[in-house]
């Protein structure tokens, strides 16, 4: 469970986050609004990427300002960004590094490689320069180099801007296989139908928090009235 109580947050001049309270228990859970309202700035602070100016975040009980280190590892990040995240020369070591303080055998690394690569549509890419990867490819690196470290929470930032129709489907069912929270911050809003719960973010603020129907035909029509 993520509990934002409070959370304000200025970034440069602007603030970014004005007063965010928000409690966020359901097991799939969507954010959505217009480009800079302030979506990734919130998600980072999940996990304590962003310390907020004012204001708390807690997951599972444990507050971004003292425990930091806890919080991230039970909380997994994907950024829109996927090169970012790849912090090793080949696909197959970039996947063992998120496996290192697992306790595990080399042999079991490498099962648990091989296993996750099939899983993510990479088979095959193991000894590939993981830098050279397609934009797409890159993205299922990241995806899968986060969930092989099984965090109790997922929180994804965009992660499908660049996966072709197969990607798209293959992420979509993954999610919804998945036991632990999710936390989708996504312009393709169809991979929300069949969600619990969206919370629209617009200027820094919550402006509508619903079943997904409800929260994304708010959001139509407060973006149409914004181009009228
Ligand atoms: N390091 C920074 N310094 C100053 N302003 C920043 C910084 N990072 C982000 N911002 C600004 O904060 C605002 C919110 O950005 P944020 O990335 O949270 O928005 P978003 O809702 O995730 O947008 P998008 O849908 O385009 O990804 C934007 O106006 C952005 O320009």
């Amino acid at each position: 469970m993520i509990e934002v109580s409070g959370v304000r947050h200025r970034l440069g001049e602007r603030e970014v986050l004005r007063g965010i309270d928000l409690t966020l228990a359901e097991h799939r859970v969507g954010v959505i609004g217009a480009n800079g309202s302030g979506k990734s700035t919130l998600a980072r602070t999940f996990n304590g990427l962003i310390t907020p100016d004012a204001g708390d975040v807690r997951v599972d009980g444990l507050s971004v300002r003292d425990d930091v280190r806890s919080v991230r590892r039970r909380v997994g990040f994907m950024f829109s960004e996927a090169s970012a995240q790849i912090l090793m020369p080949t696909v197959a070591e970039d996947i063992a590094l998120s496996l290192r303080d697992h306790g595990l055998t080399a042999d079991e690394v490498s099962a648990r490689v091989e296993a996750t690569l099939s899983a993510y549509g990479l088979e095959g890419y193991g000894d590939h320069p993981a830098q050279l990867l397609s934009g797409g490819q890159k993205q299922m690196l990241a995806f899968a180099a986060v969930l092989v470290r099984e965090p109790q929470v997922l929180v994804c930032d965009e992660p499908s801007t660049l996966l072709d129709l197969h990607n798209q489907l293959r992420l979509r069912r993954t999610l919804a296989g998945l036991d632990q929270q999710v936390v989708l911050l996504t312009h393709h809003l169809d991979l929300l139908d069949d969600f619990d719960r969206v919370v629209v973010i617009d200027d820094g603020q919550v402006v509508h928090d619903g079943v997904p129907g409800e929260s994304v035909a708010f959001y139509h029509d407060l973006m149409e009235a914004r181009v009228s």
